[in-house]
Parts: C-alpha cells; structure tokens; sequence
C-alpha cells in the first residue's frame, strides 16, 4: 500500500475513536442536562465553557494548533448543549451582519439564531422568554458606543450574561466581481465611515447610498449588478456575491464588542467583567468620590459612558465596566462603599470577559 493510502487509514481509525468518543460525551451532557433541568439550573454554563476550553489549552501537547481548540470545542459543546435543549437566541438582524457572526462565535452553529429588526425586538424576546438569550452589538472601537443598546438597560431587568468581540474587515462586493459594473454603493453609515479614505480615492463617481445594515446592503446588491455592498464576508457568502476589493476600511485594529443577554447570572472565572450603571447627585466631586471606591481596591475601569437619563433634563445615567466579578472580595468591598455614594445603581451583570 502506497505510504498516503496507509496515513488516510489510519485517520480513518482515529476519526471513527473521535466519533465514539463524541457520542459517549453527548450521553453524559444528556444527562447533566436532565440533572440540570430537575434543579431549575441554566442550561448554557458559560463558565463551564471558559474553564473546558482552558484546561485544554493548557494540556495540550501539540501539534493541534492552540488557537483551534476553542472552535473545535465550540462546536462539540453547541452541539451537545442542543441535546439538553435547542438554544434559542435573539440577536440583531438581518442575516449575514456582524451581529449573527457574533451569535455564532459564541453559541456554535447548533443554537437556532432568529434575526429581528431592532435592538428593543431583541431585549423584547428574551424578556418575554421566547429566547433564552439576546446578541446586540454595545461598542465598535473606531465609531463608539451603540446609544440604543445602552438605553435599553434603563427600564430592562435582563443581565449581561456574556461578551464578543469580532475584528471587523469591511469588503466592496456584487454580483460579477467586476469594479466596472458598479454604478451605486450601499452600506450602513458606520461601514461607509470607516471606508471614507478608500472610497474618495477609488469611488469618487459612484453614488453611496446609506441603508440600515450592511446585510441590507448586500441583499439589494444580489439583485441589481450595478449596485454593490461594503459588507462583511458572512455576507458574500450568505447573499452569493463576489468580492470586488477586499479589507477597503481606512484603519486596522477595528473590533465591535457585542453583549449576551439573558436572565442568568454567570459564575465567576477568575477572569471577569462587571457593567453597572448609575446616577450621582449634582454636587462638585460626586463622580470622583463615587469612582474612587474602584481606584481604593485597586480595580481597573475599562469603560465609562453617559446617557441622559430621559426622564429630568440634564440628568445623566453613567454606565461604567469594571474587571472582577461580583462574587471577588474587591469588587464586593468598592461595590459596597460605591453604591454609598450614588443615587441609583443597577448592577448589569458580572461576565467572562470576551477574547480579543
Ligand atoms: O457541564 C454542563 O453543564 C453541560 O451541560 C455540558 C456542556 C458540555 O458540553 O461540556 C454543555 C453545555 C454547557 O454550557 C456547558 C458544558
């Protein structure tokens, strides 16, 4: 036997052991999950997930690929997750947006993804329980934050249960692949923003169109050649166009961070976020003395935002992230001197920090 013929054989044996292997696993998630649903307990343990695909890293002796063994696994634990129970998750449509990537990044191809329209359907769904989760995109690094997003929490009981984050490359596609064709551009403004440098030296005669996402975009674009998206690669593949130039954005290191949302709490890690948002009096320092309560235990602040609070003029809801759960000793201390020193404090949710 030729020496290929012989290797293939002997991935053909190890691959029916992989298989094996699979479905054995699978009987024990049926059954965890069946013990899991007896005790009311979540289903999707996000944290079990972290430290399943950490032990391995660590283990891991090689040749496989480190940086392999989370997609691998992501996909064995979608789909012996849907065996416990088919995941239903909300996120931002329509398909083929960034938004839908993230969903599938972070709950694998086997949770059933439902489009809706808007960022309010989304929290509406998950609120009323017909999903268990929600994905919304929360901040892009180049354009900031998504405002809607935000506001939502104001009047929402739901939880930040988890995050991702997805570089974002922006590709010019339509239907032949041909630059010529092109008489019209549609994008979302934010893709059409960070793609201004590319198209006032490549596109100056051509029309670009705003529309509300870039998954619009690329559906009005598989219908007309001469019209072309600035849209994502799940785009091109998901509305069959062909890429005209590729990565047409101004500025690299272009990352959208997105929130899962849902009604369960994470448990801790060791490698956390917190978001909670709040209000402080209208008086010279309330800010600061509220703040200092993080700096005291020495807890890094990742983020900070203001909303007006919609309901008085000139009132402000901020919304900070800091690093630690609710559960680390540090964070319970400066939580508990902070909320002495603010109006309203709503914790949004302590979750495994999302990998960049
Ligand atoms: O450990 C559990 O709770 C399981 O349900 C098993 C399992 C897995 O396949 O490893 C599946 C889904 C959970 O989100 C975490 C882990």
């Amino acid at each position: 036997m030729e020496r290929l013929d012989e290797l293939r054989k002997q991935i053909d044996v190890i691959d029916e052991q992989i298989l094996k292997l699979l479905n054995k696993r699978a009987e024990l998630a049926i059954e965890i999950g069946k013990i899991k649903k007896a005790q009311n307990k979540p289903l999707y343990v996000p944290s079990r997930e972290k430290a399943i695909y950490e032990r391995l890293k660590a283990i891991n002796s090689g040749p496989f690929p480190d940086e392999y063994i989370k997609n691998v696994f992501r996909e064995i634990i979608s789909a012996s997750l849907s065996l416990e129970e088919v995941q239903k998750i909300a996120y931002l449509g329509p398909e083929g947006t960034f938004t839908h990537l993230a969903g599938i990044k972070h709950f694998g191809l086997a949770a059933k993804l439902i489009p809706l329209s808007n960022i309010s359907d989304v929290f509406e769904y998950v609120e009323k329980k017909r999903c268990t989760y929600g994905v919304i995109p929360i901040e892009n690094s180049l354009e900031g934050v998504v405002n809607h997003t935000l506001d939502m929490f104001m009047d929402s009981n739901l939880k930040i249960c988890g995050e991702v984050y997805l570089e974002v490359s922006h590709h010019l596609m339509n239907l032949s692949g041909n630059f010529d064709d092109i008489k019209k551009i549609y994008s979302h403004p934010h893709a059409i923003a960070q793609c201004r440098k590319w198209l006032s030296k490549n596109a100056r005669r051509i029309t670009v169109v705003e529309v509300e996402s870039t998954a619009k975009a690329a559906e009005i674009a598989k219908k007309d050649a001469s019209v072309a998206a600035i849209a994502s690669e799940m785009a091109e593949i998901h509305y069959g166009l062909k890429i005209v130039e590729k990565s047409i954005e101004d500025f690299t290191n272009n990352f959208t961070r997105f929130l899962v949302i849902g009604y369960t709490e994470s448990a801790r890690t060791g490698n956390d976020k917190t978001s909670i948002m709040f209000s402080v009096a209208h008086r010279a320092g309330s800010l600061y003395e509220a703040l200092r309560a993080f700096a005291k235990q020495n807890i890094n602040m990742t983020k900070i935002e203001s909303r007006p609070s919609k309901r008085k003029a000139w009132e402000y809801i901020f919304y900070v992230d800091i690093d630690g759960h609710i559960m680390d000793e540090n964070v319970k201390i400066a939580l508990d001197n902070f909320s002495k020193n603010v109006n309203i404090l709503k914790i949004l949710g302590s979750y495994p920090k999302g990998e960049k």
